[in-house]
């Protein structure tokens, strides 16, 4: 997948193309079926590019750029118009820049993207500029799931409240939170349950506090990753006075040393509240009840370590 930064004019050369436009964020089932929909239509060596909307800086997200570019291209995007950190830019802008650099043949839009708090498809320059330009529109209306209308929202809230398997669900694929493994206060070990302590995850979405059942995979190098099944502990650990909020994994039946790996942590099941104990046996032995739940529950699940 290219990725064309806006700065730069690129004439007709991509003609004719069609546009996806939504954030984006999350890339779960409503933001798929955009893309479906895109593939369908367009021919064999028809070009697909998408435009994602600017998302507010403080906001967190369920996919960062490099995960979600990943994504986009898994689903057939050839092309993304991304601005660079520092561009700052209306939504206006640039959908006019992008369809001023193209020859768009279509575009196919989340019904509910906005743009100064309407909808796009509702706004008179969107339907004066898009008509004068004889530009195909497909707006596609939100998913609806259980009655509910399938949104980014949506997800982060079953996230902040630990429905991962809903999440999971809605997105298609379980919540995943990449990271390097970082040090920690070195008292996992004496606990007798090393963590793997995540860092570089500011922009994520962060989980309700407690401990989930998941899946960790390791990348070993550009060919070799590895899956092991792992106890989540996401929160601010009470019991030893931790400060911010952090997410470590022990991973079961694992022995070695893993400081500095790429890892990505998938949220599978939540298994509990995160707990004030009065002391560190407390913690003790509800890990090692956690460790029990976890391999009955391992016993449950087919990843590919097993396949
Ligand atoms: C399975 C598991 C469950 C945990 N549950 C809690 C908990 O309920 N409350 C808490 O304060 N900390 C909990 N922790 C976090 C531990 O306090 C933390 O792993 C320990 O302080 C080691 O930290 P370190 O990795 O910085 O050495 C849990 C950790 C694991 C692995
Ligand atoms: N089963 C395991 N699960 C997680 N980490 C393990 C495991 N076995 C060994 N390790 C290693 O131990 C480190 C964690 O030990 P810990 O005492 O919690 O230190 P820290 O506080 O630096 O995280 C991990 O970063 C990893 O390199």
């Amino acid at each position: 997948m290219k990725i064309i930064n806006l700065n730069t004019t690129f004439g007709n050369a991509y003609s004719p193309v069609t546009l996806v436009i939504s954030d984006f964020d999350g890339m779960h089932k409503g933001h798929q079926r955009l893309l479906q929909e895109a593939n369908s239509l367009c021919e064999e060596d028809g070009t697909i590019v998408a435009v994602p909307l600017p998302i507010d800086k403080k906001e967190k997200v369920i996919t960062p750029e490099l995960t979600r570019n990943k994504l986009l291209q898994q689903y057939g995007v050839s092309k993304l118009f991304q601005l660079s950190k520092e561009q700052v830019i209306s939504i206006k802008d640039l959908l006019t820049l992008t369809i001023n650099n193209l020859t768009v043949e279509r575009i196919i839009i989340d019904e509910n993207s906005s743009i100064d708090n309407q909808q796009l498809t509702k706004s008179r320059d969107f339907i004066n500029f898009t008509q004068e330009k004889q530009i195909e529109v497909i707006s596609l209306p939100p998913l609806q799931i259980n009655q509910q209308r399938l949104t980014t929202k949506l997800i982060k809230q079953l996230l902040a409240s630990g429905q991962v398997e809903q999440a999971q669900a809605l997105l298609g694929r379980p919540y995943v939170v990449i990271g390097h493994v970082i040090h920690g206060e070195k008292l996992g070990r004496k606990l007798g349950f090393p963590t793997i302590n995540l860092g570089e995850i500011q922009a994520y979405v962060i989980p309700k506090p407690g401990v989930y059942f998941g899946l960790v995979g390791i990348q070993q190098d550009e060919y070799t990753l590895e899956y092991w099944n792992v106890l989540i502990s996401a929160g601010y650990r009470p019991t030893v006075a931790g400060k911010d909020y952090l997410i470590e994994a022990h991973l079961l039946g694992f022995t070695g040393d893993l400081y500095d790996k790429q890892v990505n942590l998938s949220f599978l099941h939540f298994m509990r509240e995160e707990e004030n104990f009065s002391d560190l046996d407390a913690l003790i032995k509800q890990m090692e009840l956690d460790k029990r739940n976890g391999e009955r529950l391992a016993n449950l699940v087919t990843h590919p370590k097993n396949e």
